[in-house]
């Protein structure tokens, strides 16, 4: 019977099945922040198991509120920080190195296809654009990653969406994504993989793939994977080139996790988006999903760009060139957080940030503060926010706030517009 990409990553990483529907894996990767990762350092301390499995295999960032924001913010970062130095966590990054952990983590080529990851954090779903099984999990589960390289998953089924035709101008993955789960519902997926495939994601950059398996939990997935493919060989070929003599060799050697032509699927989902628009959401779902053409004019109180959905190159790219030359509304504040200090240096060298701070944009570190309503951006009650983040749960970016999902395009028109607003860039 044929395989499905997630299945064949467990078949070579399987050792062993406690029963039919449990497969316990090994893990090439354990991904840790400063939220999710001293509850279950403590933990292991206590029961006196300090140990890690692989010190090379732990990747370690303080990202969440960075820099800290009050004592308990601090205190996470030094018991992460304080742990990484006596596990001897080479792959550590704090202050002046440190990013949003899933634009982070693929920047530093930490993910390749066909591997297992795991992390405490529900988007972990984002690394699956490189043809790998990554899922966030909770403390117990990383507490035995951390310790033996293993977790447990029951049988990975998959659903296929295959994304067909073409993209119009000035839509975007974040579309994409948007429209799938306004489709299927924040249930469509739950406990499965999805399997993100066809002409739209084949044509698509890592960045954009990145964005499209980020939401796939929105969807309750397990995880989003895309097919490897050269796309994927020429984004990680600087961290690879040892390992292959071509890319041609890494990309034969990559095609032994494609699924197969007679794969069994769950479902399997025709996604055509050559009459799509730009989407956002409304209400506290993000399967609350309308044209953005039906919500235009909608009132906010803020702008956000950032988060790990979409706060890399390409979506500041896109912002500043919505911006270029205009001012932001005075009816919105608005913010941008460049996702790692790279994405911030390449902004800065390409004259981004000084389109964003012309059109009154405040520009803060790299962090993901204000996308959970930790810092950097917090919303008052009764406020809304137009973001590029992803998720719009009740009070998300603040208590009795409300947000708005939305491509980066759509956001920087919005800030411009000072109410829900499709770009003017793209029409005609
Ligand atoms: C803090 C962390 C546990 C959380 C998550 O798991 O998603 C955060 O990243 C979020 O997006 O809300
Ligand atoms: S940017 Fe937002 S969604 Fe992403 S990891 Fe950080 S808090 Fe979670």
């Amino acid at each position: 019977m044929g395989q499905t990409i997630a299945q064949k990553i467990f078949d070579d990483h399987r050792i062993g099945s406690p029963d039919r529907d449990v497969h316990v894996i090994r893990l090439d990767a354990v991904f840790c922040h400063e939220i999710t990762t001293p509850p279950a350092i403590v933990d292991l301390e206590q029961r006196g198991k300090d140990r890690v499995f692989d010190p090379a295999r732990i990747k370690v960032v303080i990202d969440h509120v960075s820099p800290a924001k009050d004592s308990k913010t601090a205190l996470q970062g030094k018991i992460l920080r304080a742990w990484a130095r006596r596990q001897g966590i080479v792959d550590f990054f704090d202050i002046g190195a440190n990013g949003v952990c899933h634009a982070l983590f693929p920047e530093k080529g930490f993910v390749r296809p066909g591997y297992t990851v795991i992390m405490g954090d529900s988007h972990t779903c984002t690394h699956g654009a490189f043809g790998a099984f990554a899922a966030g999990v909770g403390t117990t589960d990383l507490e035995v990653g951390i310790l033996k390289g293993v977790c447990a998953f029951r049988t990975p089924e998959t659903i296929r969406i295959n994304i067909a035709g073409s993209l119009p101008d000035g839509v975007f993955a974040k579309d994409v994504i948007l429209s799938v789960i306004g489709r299927i519902g924040v249930n469509g997926a739950t406990n499965k993989v999805i399997e993100f495939a066809g002409p739209v994601v084949a044509a698509m950059d890592m960045e954009s793939r990145m964005t499209l398996c980020n939401m796939a939990i929105e969807a309750g997935g397990t995880c989003g994977i895309c097919l490897p493919d050269r796309t994927t060989v020429d984004y990680l070929w600087p961290f690879i080139k040892n390992d292959f003599d071509t890319p041609e060799a890494a990309l034969a050697d990559y095609a032994r996790y494609l699924p197969d032509a007679d794969a069994v699927y769950a479902q399997t989902i025709d996604h055509d988006v050559s009459a799509l628009t730009p989407m956002a959401t409304f209400g506290y779902r993000p399967d609350n999903v309308k044209p953005v053409a039906d919500l235009a004019g909608t009132p906010v109180d803020q702008v956000y760009i950032g988060s790990c959905t979409n706060g890399r190159i390409s979506d500041l790219r896109i912002a500043a060139q919505v911006l270029s030359g205009k001012r932001v509304s005075d009816a919105v504040r608005a913010i941008v957080s460049p996702a790692t200090p790279k994405v911030y240096n390449q902004a800065l060298d390409e004259g981004l940030i000084k389109t964003f701070m012309d059109a009154g944009f405040c520009v803060t570190n790299p962090t993901c503060g204000a996308c959970l309503g930790m810092s950097n951006g917090v919303l008052a009650e009764g406020e809304t926010c137009a973001a590029t983040t992803n998720r719009n749960f009740n009070g998300r970016m603040g208590k009795g706030g409300m947000v708005h999902l939305m491509s980066p395009a759509t956001a920087a028109a919005t800030a411009i517009a000072g109410s829900i607003a499709n770009s003017e860039l793209f029409k005609g």
